[in-house]
């Protein structure tokens, strides 16, 4: 029997092609897959850490950016206790429609979620979004900032170890009441600590900015 004291959800969104998919893979698989098609509707994957200690198990859902899905996607909004919310430094438009991301989150997501702005892509050298930049809009709208290479692992363990810390951290002060008690009394036995959700799957990549970051192909990912 698999046994751990919190089970978090985490929920990635953002643009299409600004890499939660890579990320989500990164962290869980320690892979940077080639040609990632687009995700359709919603993906999710577990991974258990310890943390100061502990066992965790992050349930960590992977959200499809594009418009066509947003009703699907919006649905896993309100059961997260983490968001984290991706642009690319090298893509503009991606950054230009946080505030859009953020009336989606602000309209379905519990008020009280963490939030986690992370610029993604640092890896590339024809950066449009300066780190001062990233790191001002997150102050502005509450919540933490990093910057990531899912390409390289830059980051990338940082960014959910230091949100698992962040939610302990909370499910003890406020423990005995709804964030603790609703994360422990989630404890089961599952299967693997690594699963791939099954259902969706990865289909032809519609790219930010429109081309493919780095010569994505169309293969597809069975889910
Ligand atoms: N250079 C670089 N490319 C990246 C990085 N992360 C992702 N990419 C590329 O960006 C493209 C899109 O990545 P995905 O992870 O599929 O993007 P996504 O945000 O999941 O896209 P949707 O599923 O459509 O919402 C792919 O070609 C990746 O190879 C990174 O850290 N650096």
């Amino acid at each position: 029997m698999e046994d751990y004291k919190f089970l978090f959800k985490i929920v990635l969104v953002g643009n299409a092609g600004v890499g939660k998919t890579c990320l989500v893979r990164r962290f869980t698989q320690g892979l940077f897959p080639p040609g990632q098609g687009a995700t359709i509707g919603v993906d999710f994957m577990i991974k258990t850490v310890e943390v100061e200690g502990e066992k965790i198990k992050l349930q960590i859902w992977d959200t499809a950016g594009q418009e066509r899905f947003r009703s699907i996607t919006q649905s896993y909004y309100r059961s997260a206790h983490a968001l984290i919310l991706v642009y690319d430094i090298s893509c503009q438009p991606t950054f230009d429609c946080l505030p859009d991301w953020l009336r989606e989150i602000q309209e379905y997501a519990n008020s009280k979620v963490l939030k986690i702005l992370v610029g993604n892509k640092t890896d590339r050298d024809d950066r449009e979004i300066p780190t001062q930049i990233g790191e001002e809009f997150a102050k502005q709208h509450d919540m933490y900032f990093l910057e990531t290479s899912a390409k390289e692992a830059e980051n990338v363990e940082r960014l959910f170890y230091e949100i698992a810390a962040e939610l302990i951290g909370q499910a003890r002060s406020k423990d005995g009441s709804s964030s603790a008690a609703a994360a422990a009394a989630q404890r089961q036995s599952e299967g693997s600590s690594i699963g791939l959700g099954s259902f969706s799957a990865k289909a032809a990549q519609s790219n930010c900015c429109g081309g493919l970051a780095s010569g994505g192909s169309n293969s597809s990912q069975g889910g």
